[in-house]
């Protein structure tokens, strides 16, 4: 057992966070089943609608201010925070050497001092996942084979969703060919405008056939969506229609991740689990990149879903420099309070 882990005191938040950071943990729990998806229920969505608005910012505003945590705390936190990321790369002019590079970081995500300080020993922490665009699915592949890290492609014409839809199932069907087992589709949020709720649960239904094993993320592009009622029916159009995860936002919209967001579409998981007895992830993803806001959603999860959906299979940060602000808060943990500059970890 980590050191950072062992000295966790009884009755302190990570004593009550289920450990499993022995080697990279990313891989599908076998007594975890997959959302079968169930029929599309009108009635289901329209007991949904009454979404309070302030009382969720009010939540929001005080789940981060509640808790405060600290020292090995903090670190054994972090540690799970990064076990649960999805490493991304995002932009228009990635390469194949710039994914290289990124799964090189995925494999080795602690300088060797870090990893050393915090008394890791053998255990191998890695983040669940590398995220890419299609083109560098083979690659990460390649630089991740054996390790158990999942490699993940955005898919349905990303970030927007507007291409024919046999266009895009074609492009998850290529991304599985190529070795992806995680594919994150965006939603037309069109669809959720207009309240088409059957055409878009007709469009998941045929996104989770088309990614047979691999697992489904859905993307609702929240920070389009105007307001928490459309993230919430959303979201649950989603997991009607067999999502694995729902996920926020693609990081290209003007608004990313917020908690009030995150607490609306935690509140439709936990409406769904109510009502199916089925476990949906939840990817946060965008515009996360600092420890302290990590530790947010953390609290957020533990608050509103508990303990077992503080695991990779339920629970995924998608950030590109999320990982460079938690390496340097572990190393000013182990340093014991100095700070070095972002230029120093790999990823900054
Ligand atoms: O899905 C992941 C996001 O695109 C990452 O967004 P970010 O670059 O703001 O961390």
């Amino acid at each position: 057992m980590s050191k950072a882990i062992a000295d966790v005191k009884p009755g302190s938040p990570v004593a009550a966070l289920p450990v499993r950071l022995a080697a990279n943990t990313a891989s599908t729990e076998p007594g975890l089943a997959r959302n079968p998806g169930m029929k599309l229920d009108l009635g289901f969505l329209e007991s949904l609608r009454n979404v309070n608005r302030s009382a969720l910012e009010r939540r929001a505003a005080t789940l981060a201010k509640r808790r405060s945590i600290k020292a090995d705390n903090q670190a054994a936190w972090l540690l799970r925070a990064l076990s649960c990321m999805d490493l991304t790369t995002l932009n228009s002019n990635d390469t194949d050497e710039r994914v290289r590079r990124l799964c090189a970081k995925a494999l080795n995500p602690l300088r060797k001092d870090i990893a050393a300080g915090l008394g890791l020993g053998e255990t191998v922490i890695r983040p669940a996942a590398v995220c890419v665009y299609h083109p560098f699915v083979a690659t990460a592949v390649e630089a991740l084979h054996g390790s158990r890290v999942h490699v993940a492609a955005v898919s349905t014409s990303f970030p927007h969703g507007l291409a024919p839809l046999e266009t895009r199932i074609r492009e998850i069907e290529l991304s599985v060919a190529a070795g992806a087992d995680e594919i994150d589709v965006v939603i037309p949020r069109g669809l959720v405008f207009e309240a088409r709720w059957p055409q878009l649960y007709d469009e998941i239904v045929a996104f989770r056939a088309a990614c047979g094993e691999a697992h489904l993320k859905v993307i609702l592009g929240t920070g389009d969506l105007a307001t928490l009622r459309n993230v919430m029916l959303a979201a649950m159009v989603a997991m009607m229609g067999g999502a694995d995860f729902v996920k926020t936002s693609t990081g290209k919209e003007s608004v990313n991740a917020t908690l009030p967001v995150g607490l609306a579409m935690v509140r439709a998981i936990r409406a769904y689990f109510e009502q199916t007895g089925q476990m949906i992830g939840f990817k946060p993803a965008g515009g996360i990149s600092t420890a302290k806001s990590a530790l947010d959603w953390l609290i957020l999860m533990k608050e509103e879903l508990g303990r077992p959906w503080l695991e990779p299979e339920l629970f995924r940060f998608g950030a590109s420099s999320l990982l460079t602000d938690i390496e340097r808060q572990l190393e000013h943990h182990v340093s014991g309070g100095r700070y070095s500059a972002n230029h120093r970890h790999a990823m900054a």
